[in-house]
């Protein structure tokens, strides 16, 4: 899926794999191909530090994206490159998106990550759904619900930490944390590649944060207006990396969410925040999900 296919020097197309249910394109998809793009025009020796992106419409599943890329800066330590990607004609995101040469320094500290079960000790989500599928006790559209989850295809697995607060089975803190990877095999030495897989995996779950302390309110409309990163060490991203999710803030229909990647040794590999609109409706019926 980050595969892009190339038109012309500074234009690329990009395909879809996995649709969310409310059949707008993934945004971590399109956030993905634009870095994809961007680090098509820049040099080995560069390497993705941040990104800076508007999701200006929603994207349609019907039609590949086209990313058109400009050479904003090219300096002697840090590169700027510009993306919009389009379809029918109009951009549905803007992305900036800054690449440095590696440049060592004394300066150097971090959070500590924090102290969650191993991966090996937790269930996949696929696990945890045919664990919840086989309750006695499930409505029909609990049933309904769980299988639909199952049915998708997300290119990422994922160990949730707390599974019954990920699946917002009551009230709890704005904080979700989840153990993810991209599904097969990268490998070694394509840092720029596991920078644009992190991408795609850092929007998975982040805005749905803001949810957890409303279990009487299910999403009515949810999109992420935006989405920033910063990438901070090396780390692959086709090996277990805590995803932590905290919202600080919700309101005026919005919410704000920040996400920490770690390396499972520790290491802060990249940070993001996100905005997002969020519209809800009170949960009518007696369902878990
Ligand atoms: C599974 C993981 C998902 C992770 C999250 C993602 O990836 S989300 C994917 C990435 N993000 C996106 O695709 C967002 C792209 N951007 C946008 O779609 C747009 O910028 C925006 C919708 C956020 C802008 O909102 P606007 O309100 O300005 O847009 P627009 O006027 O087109 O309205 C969009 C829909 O919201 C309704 N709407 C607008 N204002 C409203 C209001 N105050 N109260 C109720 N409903 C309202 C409109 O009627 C319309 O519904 P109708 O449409 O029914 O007519």
């Amino acid at each position: 899926m980050l595969d892009l296919k190339m038109l012309e020097v500074l234009e690329l197309r990009g395909t879809h794999h996995w649709v969310p249910s409310a059949q707008r394109l993934f945004g971590g998809q399109i956030i993905g191909q634009a870095l994809v793009a961007a680090a098509k025009s820049v040099s080995d020796n560069l390497y993705a530090h941040s990104l800076h992106c508007y999701f200006v419409r929603p994207g349609d599943p019907t039609v590949p994206v086209l990313y058109q890329v400009d050479r904003t800066r090219d300096g002697r330590s840090f590169t700027v490159r510009s993306v919009k990607a389009i379809q029918h004609g109009q951009p549905i995101l803007i992305c900036q998106a800054s690449f440095q040469v590696l440049q060592p320094s004394p300066l150097q500290h971090q959070f500590p990550m924090p102290v969650v079960p191993q991966p090996e000790d937790l269930l996949t989500v696929e696990e945890l759904i045919q664990r919840y599928l086989s309750q006695a006790d499930l409505t029909e559209s609990a049933k309904q619900g769980l299988n639909k989850l199952l049915a998708n295809e997300v290119p990422i697995e994922m160990k949730p930490v707390s599974p019954a607060h990920f699946y917002r089975f009551a009230s709890g803190e704005p904080r979700r944390l989840f153990w993810a990877r991209a599904r097969g095999y990268i490998g070694e030495g394509n840092m720029k590649l596991h920078c644009c897989v992190a991408a795609y995996v850092s929007d998975y779950a982040l805005l749905g944060t803001v949810l957890l302390p409303y279990s009487k309110y299910k999403a009515r409309f949810i999109a992420s207006l935006d989405h920033a990163m910063w990438f901070h060490s090396t780390f692959r991203s086709d090996e277990w990396m805590l995803y932590e999710c905290v919202s600080p803030w919700a309101a005026s229909s919005r919410g704000l969410v920040e996400g920490r990647l770690w390396r499972r040794d520790g290491v802060l590999a990249a940070s993001c925040s996100q905005e997002g609109v969020l519209r809800v409706k009170p949960v009518t019926e007696n369902s878990k999900l």
